[in-house]
């Protein structure tokens, strides 16, 4: 950042530099005030037209009210560091880069979106590839007030430091502040590798290794919401999903994208990704493992077959007076018919009993030597249809099932077990087995998604429902774009689609968004999948089927995977599913741990033969790095209290900032938690752990992931490495704080926390 020891000159300068960039800021927050008023003013007017009018007006009206709302949320919504680059172009001119594009009166562009493809060189540009740039400018600044400048002067006679980063002091600045609950985006500070990673094409299956802490989360949100600008047309439709580990993870990100004016992507976990099933349940380590292996897609496969099967013997029945057999020979034919129409089994099946009942109804015609033709051939056929015995047998021959009827029955039976699935040892059946009405775990998600597949419940409501409504809304995006052009009331921000959108009688109708959420068989544009070592192959398949074009942006760490069903190979996960387009490109820097702290458990996951990727730190922090010996167990957690009430004396603030996390097993949690009540902590500590939002948390390594916090007290390592996956658990724990880590032991250390061993 301008420098702090300046000459009289110098300093003159500086305020110079400062008054005329105010001057800008304020001109462009005085565009987003008129804006903003402007949305407010037809907001009002909208509103105070009132409940009259025919039904069609009033829906207009309510769509209108939503759309401007939605507007003024966007415009608040950029308040923030609204302008925060500048670029001076070797042409002589001047862009201003910001948070979202504004123009003036004239329809001059004032601002331009951070997404746009001219801003693209505030990111990218180097001295040795200074693409049209003499000088790069980082806008610091706090509320409306611009404290700081910062110039990068990018002239081809200054020497090339490629790896230099961008922005240093506004980067450095930003790593440093307290943390919140909520992540915040980095949209003013991207760094080159990572913008590369964010404006990469759309197709195909983009791969972001990277170490902890080297902005994989960031990119891969600010990337969804830079496809979402540049693909509007493309995603806008269909949609983006973004899958992440837990519901809390997901909590922690979901401002990311608000605040870069994107509301429009669907966000999940696995467990959650299928309508109407609700995962409450928990596997063992090795159930999870072996519900997640490919194998169990063929397994899923023979349980829906066996379910279409000729039986042992002819059965004679007897329908309204007449004899009839369900003959060995007609099952057979019928169902090598059904399976023709390669239909999912349960639609396939109306073909299967079409089939068998014109033959039994043949059967019957034989017996009366006579043709039996046009409203006597149907009763005949609803008779054969509503018998009692030959609904048993069809059945018997082909049943109808649910997703969940067919999973409950496979766990249930041992045999059942053995006969679908020979390939699993006598010791993986067994873990799979449960009684019937056990509740679904996040592992079972995938088979059910499987299992629906190939039984085809439920979606062809949805589909006719899809097909209407995409008739409907071709209408009203016509109606939209003559009203727009009319009107002017778009400002050129808003299109045609989404007023459209807001145009549906009664007020039913859902978001792009809201429609994927509820469908089953809905197909995203893109799919976004965070800390994606973790999934399975089960997880994937169920993925790749929502998005057959195979748009996928997968970000994570193979050094950091803990389920048993997750990967340390990218390619031998992906490829499979995914087919083989697979591009993994590698993030180096870590933004997050200081560089004692990250060096120090890149040699403890080395040590353990995790597969680290290579990281060079953005920054250190004196004395960031404690390990604290102590006598006995019981010491480590007494001492373990104590260094929490140290941290939270210096990192949390009144105002709300700054976050503490100890992160043990949940066994050593439950011992601190107990300790922290006997051992009357400070009132500050208190306050800081209640609450919806605390600022004191403690948490295992698996919920820890992907988290982030000032300061973070481990404690006993040893007893972490212990567990299955419990190195890679302690490299998560060892690398989420930004600022100070503790680490407290009285086992032996594992090997390279202390740089000495
Ligand atoms: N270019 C940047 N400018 C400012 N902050 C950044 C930048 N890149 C990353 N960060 C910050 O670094 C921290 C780590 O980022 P993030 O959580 O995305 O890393 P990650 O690679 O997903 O880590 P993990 O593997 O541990 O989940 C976050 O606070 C993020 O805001």
């Amino acid at each position: 950042m301008d420098g702090c020891q300046e000459t009289g000159d110098h300093v003159a300068t500086r305020q110079d530099e400062l008054r005329r960039e105010q001057r800008v800021v304020d001109d462009r927050y005085a565009r987003l005030d008129a804006l903003r008023a402007q949305a407010r003013a037809r907001l009002a007017d909208v509103r105070r037209a009132g409940p009259s009018g025919s039904p069609q007006n009033r829906s207009e009206r309510d769509s209108f009210a939503t759309l401007y709302e939605d507007r003024l949320a966007q415009l608040e919504a950029v308040e923030d560091r609204l302008v925060f680059g500048r670029l001076d172009l070797q042409t002589d001119s001047t862009i201003y880069v910001g948070r979202l594009g504004l123009t003036d009166d004239q329809h001059a562009s004032v601002l331009t979106d951070w997404r746009a493809p001219a801003a693209q060189a505030f990111y990218r540009a180097t001295s040795a590839h200074p693409d049209g740039v003499a000088r790069r400018r980082h806008l610091v600044t706090r509320r409306r007030t611009v404290t700081g400048v910062e110039d990068e002067l990018l002239d081809l006679d200054a020497p090339a430091d490629e790896s230099t980063l961008s922005g240093e002091g506004a980067l450095l600045a930003a790593l440093s502040t307290g943390r919140t609950s909520q992540m915040g985006d980095i949209v003013a500070t991207i760094q080159a590798e990572q913008d590369a990673i964010i404006r990469s094409g759309l197709d195909g299956v983009l791969v972001v290794q990277g170490g902890p802490g080297t902005g994989k989360t960031a990119v891969a949100l600010h990337r969804a919401a830079y496809l979402l600008y540049a693909h509007r047309r493309t995603l806008e439709r269909s949609g983006v999903l973004l899958v992440g580990p837990s519901s809390s993870f997901l909590r922690y990100i979901d401002q990311v994208l608000p605040s870069l004016g994107e509301t429009g992507v669907v966000s999940t976990t696995v467990g959650d990704l299928l309508p109407g099933v609700r995962a409450t349940g928990s596997d063992s380590a090795e159930a999870t493992r072996v519900k997640g292996l490919a194998i169990m897609a063929r397994v899923v496969r023979r349980a829906v077959r066996r379910r279409e099967r000729v039986p042992a013997h002819d059965q004679a029945v007897r329908v309204e007076g007449h004899d009839v057999v369900v003959r060995r020979r007609d099952v057979r034919d019928a169902i090598a018919r059904a399976r023709r129409t390669q239909k999912p089994h349960n639609e396939a099946r109306r073909t299967f009993v079409r089939e068998m009942l014109q033959r039994l109804a043949d059967q019957v015609s034989d017996q009366l030597g006579e043709r039996i033709e046009g409203d006597d051939r149907s009763i005949l056929l609803d008779d054969l249809r509503h018998s009692h015995d030959i609904r048993v047998a069809l059945n018997l021959a082909w049943l109808p099932m649910s997703p969940e009827w067919l999973l409950e029955d496979l766990y249930a039976k041992p045999g059942r077990l053995e006969e679908l699935a020979p390939e699993l040892r006598e010791s993986e059946r067994r873990a799979l087995l449960r009684p019937r009405g056990s509740a679904w775990s996040d592992a079972d998600v995938p088979l059910l998604d499987e299992a629906a597949e190939l039984l085809g419940v439920d979606d062809q409501v949805a589909r006719d429902a899809r097909r209407v409504e995409d008739a409907e809304r071709a209408a009203r995006v016509e109606y939209a774009r003559e009203m727009l052009r009319s009107t002017g009331a778009g400002d050129g921000i808003v299109d045609a689609e989404t007023v459209a959108d807001r145009f549906s009688a009664g007020g039913s109708h859902l978001t792009t968004a809201e429609r994927a959420a509820q469908d089953r068989s809905w197909t995203y544009g893109h799919v976004v999948v965070d800390e994606a070592q973790e999934l399975s192959a089960m997880a994937w398949r169920m993925l790749a089927r929502r998005c057959p074009t195979r748009s996928f942006t997968v970000v994570g760490d193979v050094a950091q995977t803990s389920s048993p069903a997750g990967t340390r190979d990218w390619r031998a996960a992906l490829e499979p599913p995914l087919g083989r387009s697979v591009r993994v490109k590698e993030l180096t820097v870590n933004y997050r741990t200081p560089r004692s702290v990250a060096d120090a458990a890149q040699r403890v996951a080395r040590a353990a033969g995790l597969p680290v990727s290579a990281l060079t730190s953005a920054r250190d922090v004196d004395g960031a790095l404690e390990t604290v010996q102590v006598g006995t167990p019981d010491e480590t957690v007494t001492v373990a209290v104590r260094r929490l009430e140290d941290a939270a004396q210096t990192f949390l603030e009144d105002d709300g900032t700054g976050r503490v996390a100890v992160i043990a097993t949940a066994e050593t949690l439950t011992r601190i938690e107990l300790a922290l009540d006997d051992l009357d902590p400070s009132a500050a500590v208190t306050a800081a752990r209640a609450g919806t939002d605390p600022q004191i948390v403690l948490l295992t390594p698996e919920a820890a992931k992907g988290l982030e916090f000032d300061a973070v007290v481990v404690v006993e390592p040893a007893t972490i490495t212990a567990r299955r996956s419990g190195d890679s658990d302690l490299y998560v724990a060892l690398t989420r704080p930004t600022q100070r880590l503790v680490v407290i032991h009285a086992d032996v250390l594992p090997p390279g926390i202390e740089p000495s061993s």
